[in-house]
């Protein structure tokens, strides 16, 4: 949302992370196979939303109607933004600028405007998804994230943030990366694709108008490649001489001409660079431990919450951070 916008959401209240949050789950239950007789009898799709029984052409209504909201809270946002001359640097914000001043075509408005809320759409509920199994580990594996923090300071002498160019000097945290997304891919199954010809794979055939899911999970869990699969164990990207191996293939972004193209920035969202992330504890002191649960949401599974503790790792960490806030 920064990024297309230059809109920060301030809490989980906020009513564009609300309706995103409910057109993701009527998405994801309409969009899941099986989830609509409507996938399975496309004719059923000119069915109006007032006709009794026609659940999932209301959802999909709702849904529209969300997805609007969506769209043209952190927009009208931006416009303003613009128009008082204080907009932050964001896709759609160095649009308005250049369209106010030399101004742009219709076509590429669209495409500006489409580009922004797709990308926010496809990279909301994935990176949620991601980051949240990330702090769930770090926080349950207080020493890999001790390794991983003493490799950043090596780096950086605990005195800025990374950038992409450190990125190579820090060889363990790109092994919790890949690890993370293999211990637990955000969409098991990915999303799904529809073969466009006839096709053996073997011994079966495929008609074509298949709908083919690739299982995500099965290759990330792959016994013959990965040893004891369920632990997480960013070790197992380590070559024995200590260099990283080269199982580099996210298999997490999907596969082929469809793959995520948002997967070099998701890719630089986790780092524990400034914060400890640790078990919490209550009143009397005592740890409160984690669940281990998951909730599936359609395609896309998510940490089930949690209570954990977020702190700067130190005064220049907190500094470092509260200067990105402004
Ligand atoms: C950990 C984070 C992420 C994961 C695991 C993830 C995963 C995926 C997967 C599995 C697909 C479908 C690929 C296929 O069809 O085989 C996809 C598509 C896509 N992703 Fe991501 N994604 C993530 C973050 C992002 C981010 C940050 C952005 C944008 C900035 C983004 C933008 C997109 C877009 C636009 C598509 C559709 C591409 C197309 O259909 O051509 N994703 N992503």
């Amino acid at each position: 949302m920064s990024s297309m916008y230059g809109y920060d959401a301030k809490s989980t209240d906020d009513p564009c992370i609300l309706a995103a949050d409910k057109t993701f789950t009527l998405g994801m239950e309409l969009l899941s196979p099986g989830g609509s007789l409507i996938n399975l009898i496309p004719l059923l799709r000119f069915v109006p939303p007032w006709f009794p029984g026609a659940i999932s052409q209301q959802k999909a209504q709702e849904a529209r109607m969300l997805t609007k909201k969506v769209v043209s809270i952190p927009l009208e946002f931006t416009k303003a933004q613009v128009a008082e001359g204080n907009a932050r640097p964001s896709v759609v914000g160095d649009f308005l600028k250049k369209k106010n001043t030399v101004g742009a075509s219709k076509e590429e408005e669209e495409a500006t405007l489409i580009v922004a809320s797709t990308a926010y759409a496809a990279a909301s509920d994935t990176t949620q998804s991601a980051t949240g199994t990330f702090i769930y580990l770090m926080v349950c594996n207080p020493d890999i994230q001790r390794k991983a923090q003493a490799e950043i300071d090596s780096v950086l002498g605990g005195k800025r943030l990374p950038t992409y160019e450190d990125r190579p000097c820090m060889p363990y945290n790109e092994a919790i990366y890949r690890e993370v997304l293999r211990w637990r891919p955000p969409g098991s199954v990915g999303v799904p694709h529809c073969s466009i010809e006839d096709d053996f794979y073997d011994g079966y055939f495929i008609p074509k108008g298949s709908t083919l899911l690739g299982n995500i999970w099965a290759m990330t869990h792959d016994e013959t490649r990965y040893e004891n699969p369920m632990s997480f164990n960013p070790e197992r990207f380590f070559n024995p001489d200590g260099t990283l191996n080269d199982d580099d293939r996210i298999m997490a972004f999907g596969f082929g001409r469809r793959v995520c193209i948002g997967k070099h920035v998701a890719s630089a969202t986790v780092i524990p660079a400034v914060f400890n992330l640790e078990k919490a504890r209550d009143k009397s002191g005592n740890t409160i431990e984690v669940n281990d649960e998951y909730c599936e949401f359609g395609l896309i599974s998510r940490k089930k919450p949690f209570v954990c503790s977020i702190v700067p790792r130190s005064d220049i960490s907190r500094e470092l951070v509260e200067k990105l806030d402004t």
